[in-house]
């Protein structure tokens, strides 16, 4: 038997993860909109054997002020489903995962796209699914504005189970589907997938959330800066399976991590600097306040500390971060703006391949990850960075596969076939 390996996602964004990554001098600003762009990108992924390609989405602009916005890497870009289906045709093994939202979307619409991608690309979709905690998203379906979290999850877990029973082709019009607010009748105009149904992800940690990834998720994709964090997490939640009926290893927890990786540390660090610097203090503070959904913070002294905050009915789990992170190393309002600017509330590393592969090691033989879903700083840079310097010390040290063993997603991550 070989040794447990880990699963890497590769998580795609436009100009690259870091927010300034557009302002990079080796940055391609109009990356979120050229097919050929991605279509290197992906391979770059397959060809280092990564389990996937990761995309996230928000139906509407990523910040509230447009002139922000349209100073970021965020806010132009494909919109995911149709960015992966023509990625499909370019590329053999690697898993196609999207970001899709249950608020905004009706759960047969949805079982049907991603059963096509599924279907397409010979097995290898997986959806991920997300409430969506954006208050300018929202404005975009409607005037009643963001619904309640514990609202969006109570939807999101009846959507969930229709998707599935669509999927697993469990729904037909004999038994169909009424429920609280959906009500389907017939079985989707597809076949099941080669895999058996697509790769379920969910990306969501507050309780609510955390309860739906354990009846429901095959992949969690998670935030988390500290190894005490990231355990927590991974222990809670694999501790929560058995309650369901399913196995702590029927879910891979698969935190983010943004590294920056050079052939030596001065390296890596100036390279680190230069991305810091490029950071406008008004983006780095919007970003701040959409994750801790608050709307005047600029209203704050930027080199005093954090208002006392109410408790968001956005993204809960973002903002406990946040706010735990500037009481543990005391930080002023702009020094938190630029921690967070930089990896988005992810975890960072700096450093060579084999302080990169220690960390990775670390976090994955310490019980706190499955895998990581890689967020470079901007492409296509620093994906052939990771994918030349980290992938191979990974291989050589036995943690990461040399080839795909098998053809679909499910193969890759080592996930059963549901029944
Ligand atoms: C790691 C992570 C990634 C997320 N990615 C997205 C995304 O791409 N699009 C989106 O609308 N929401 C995203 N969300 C938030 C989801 O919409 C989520 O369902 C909602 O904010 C509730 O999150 P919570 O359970 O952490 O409170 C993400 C959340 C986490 C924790």
């Amino acid at each position: 038997m070989t040794a447990r390996q880990m699963k890497l996602g590769a998580f795609l964004w436009a100009t690259g993860h870091h927010i300034a990554a557009w302002r990079h001098p080796k940055a391609h600003v109009t990356a979120g909109i050229d097919i050929d762009h991605y279509i290197q990108l992906a391979r770059t992924a397959e060809a280092a054997k990564f389990d996937m390609v990761f995309c996230e989405d928000a139906a509407g602009l990523r910040e509230a002020n447009v002139g922000i916005a349209s100073q970021t890497s965020r806010s132009i870009g494909f919109e995911p489903i149709s960015l992966l289906s023509a990625l499909a045709v370019q590329t053999s093994r690697i898993g196609l995962v999207s970001t899709a939202s249950t608020s905004y979307n009706e759960p047969y619409g949805l079982a049907r796209t991603f059963l096509s991608l599924d279907q397409l690309s010979g097995g290898r979709a997986g959806w991920n699914l997300v409430t969506s905690a954006s208050p300018i998203e929202a404005a975009n379906f409607g005037s009643t504005g963001l619904k309640p979290h514990a609202d969006r999850y109570e939807r999101a877990r009846e959507f969930a189970e229709v998707v599935a029973g669509l999927w697993r082709g469990k729904l037909d019009a004999a038994s169909g589907h009424d429920g609280q607010s959906f009500s389907v009748r017939d079985p989707l105009d597809l076949p099941r997938s080669p895999q058996g149904a697509p790769v379920m992800v969910q990306a969501g940690a507050s309780d609510v959330g955390r309860a739906l990834a354990a009846r429901t998720a095959d992949v969690v994709f998670t935030a988390a800066q500290t190894f005490e964090e990231a355990k927590a997490f991974y222990d809670d939640l694999k501790g929560r399976m058995a309650a369901y009926g399913r196995e702590p290893d029927d879910i891979k927890i698969m935190p983010g991590v943004a590294p920056v990786v050079a052939e030596t540390e001065a390296e890596a660090r100036e390279k680190y600097e230069e991305l810091q610097e490029l950071i406008p203090d008004d983006v780095g503070v919007a970003l701040l306040s959409s994750y801790l959904s608050i709307s005047d913070l600029w209203r704050h002294p930027i080199d005093g500390p954090l208002p006392e905050l109410p408790e968001s009915e956005g993204m809960k789990s973002r903002q406990a971060l946040v706010i735990e992170q500037s009481r543990r190393d005391n930080l002023s309002i702009r020094q938190l703006a630029r921690h967070f600017a930089g990896a988005r509330g992810h975890w960072r590393i700096v450093g060579t391949a084999s302080q990169i592969a220690d960390e990775l090691q670390a976090r994955f033989e310490g019980g706190a990850a499955d895998g990581f879903n890689v967020m470079p700083s901007y492409f296509p840079g620093e994906l052939d960075a990771f994918a030349t310097l980290v992938v191979p010390e990974l291989q050589r040290r036995g943690l990461f596969r040399k080839e795909y063993g098998g053809r679909t997603l499910r193969d890759h991550l080592g996930l059963k076939r549901p029944v």
